[in-house]
């Protein structure tokens, strides 16, 4: 038996089990897929003036709704009315949305349900431009305020290379399409976001959604936004991971921030077409140096403790230091798969007090992620009620291990 704590775990999130990255599609359909010419488009452009954009900045549209799952703060928002942001121009990054009063970490700002989705194989302009169709003259305007990238970007020239054929797995538009996306693609590519879902047969596979105010939040690579998909309601979910102040940015991250800042600039221009402008990217030279030096040592420990199965002393002391890193550098995204690991090693070695500390640790920082319906903080709230219910209990000899810090 090589107990594995990870490998054993018993499928949370994808938050606490994996790397996750929270990032719009930046899918390209290939040229053949698109149809240059579509008399849809024209009409649905008419449409498009930047002027209702001030509509989506002022008014709830109907297919989102700005809601709480966490105690409200009375102080913040005395009579519970005020939406928690605000759209609003960022400098270099188009708009953006702001807090408007103080939001406690792991508030729920944002439950929205797409205004269309569409399946992977499936995005071309002309099934944007007829999901479209389906939707009010208010929401085809406000589609057509949305960012995108692709914007001005110029076609490339018949002769140039590489040519798409040569180049078939990159997604950048900007640097392999003979010509730019049409608008409605483009815009969809720019914005649309994941949603996880299953195929007839059961697989999983990935849909991509399109969401009017969901799309507003800029990337940081130290994010205070996380985004899960709330399969029940239907509707993705944005919850705040610290506490935010009024005038804050929010923002999400649409890449793995774990990487080095050149690793994280390559995958954001090559996949969005943009260069980073978030305060890890725009740090001084030295400072970037540092964040690189923390993150990759908490993306190597993630690694080496997955592999401490047999040295739950090893690997917990391994996990502490990435927790302290994660601390410093102001993520918190991983802390709850580590907390769980740290969990699973104190099973084993049937540490019942310290598993238990654990185990709520794991628990609370899922539900600052995915809420507390979520299936991992389900599952771990059963753990934490029942610590000897998981299936390495006992299979080292006792140990006292220690708690997380306090
Ligand atoms: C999904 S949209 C986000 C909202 C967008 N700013 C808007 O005006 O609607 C993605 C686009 O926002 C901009 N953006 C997002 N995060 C950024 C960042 N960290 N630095 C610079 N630009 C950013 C880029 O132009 C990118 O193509």
């Amino acid at each position: 038996m090589d107990p594995q704590p990870r490998m054993a775990s018993p499928a949370p999130s994808s938050q606490a089990s994996s790397r996750p990255s929270s990032r719009p599609s930046s899918r390209r359909s290939t040229p053949a897929q698109e149809k240059p010419e579509f008399d849809e488009r024209d009409e649905l452009e008419e449409n498009s003036t930047r002027e209702s954009t001030s509509e989506l900045e002022e008014s709830d549209t109907s297919t989102h709704s700005t809601a709480q799952d966490t105690d409200p703060d009375p102080e913040a928002d005395p009579e519970g009315e005020m939406p928690p942001f605000r759209l609003v121009d960022i400098p270099d990054k188009g708009k953006g949305l702001i807090a408007t009063f103080p939001i406690p970490k792991g508030k729920l700002i944002l439950l929205e349900t797409p205004l269309f989705i569409l399946s992977e194989e499936r995005c071309t302009n002309s099934a944007v431009l007829v999901a479209l169709a389906a939707r009010t003259r208010e929401e085809q305007r406000d589609f057509f305020t949305l960012a995108n990238a692709y914007r001005g970007t110029a076609p490339r020239d018949a002769s140039s290379s590489p040519s798409p054929e040569s180049s078939p797995d990159s997604k950048c538009a900007m640097k392999i399409s003979p010509r730019r996306p049409l608008p409605a693609l483009g815009i969809f590519d720019t914005n649309a976001l994941p949603i996880p879902t299953t195929d007839a047969k059961g697989n999983p596979q990935t849909d991509l959604g399109l969401f009017l105010l969901g799309s507003r939040f800029n990337h940081s690579c130290t994010p205070n936004v996380a985004r899960t998909w709330d399969a029940a309601a239907k509707a993705m979910a944005f919850r705040v991971l610290r506490a935010v102040e009024p005038g804050e940015e929010l923002c999400t991250n649409y890449v793995d921030v774990l990487g080095t800042r050149a690793e994280r600039a390559a995958e954001l221009e090559e996949k969005y077409a943009f260069a980073c402008l978030c305060s890890v990217c725009a740090a001084s030279k030295e400072e970037g140096v540092e964040s690189d030096r923390r993150r990759s040592k908490i993306g190597r420990l993630f690694e080496e403790v997955g592999r401490c199965g047999k040295e739950p002393t090893l690997g917990m002391r391994k996990l502490k230091i990435a927790l302290r890193l994660l601390k410093e550098e102001g993520l918190v995204h991983y802390e709850a798969s580590f907390c769980f690991d740290a969990f699973q090693f104190c099973v084993l070695v049937s540490d019942i007090p310290n598993a238990k500390a654990w185990v709520r640790k794991a628990w609370e920082a899922t539900c600052n992620i995915s809420g507390p319906e979520s299936a991992s903080a389900r599952n771990f709230k059963m753990y934490w009620a029942n610590p000897r219910a998981h299936q390495l209990t006992g299979m080292l000899p006792r140990l006292t291990l220690s708690g997380p810090d306090p």
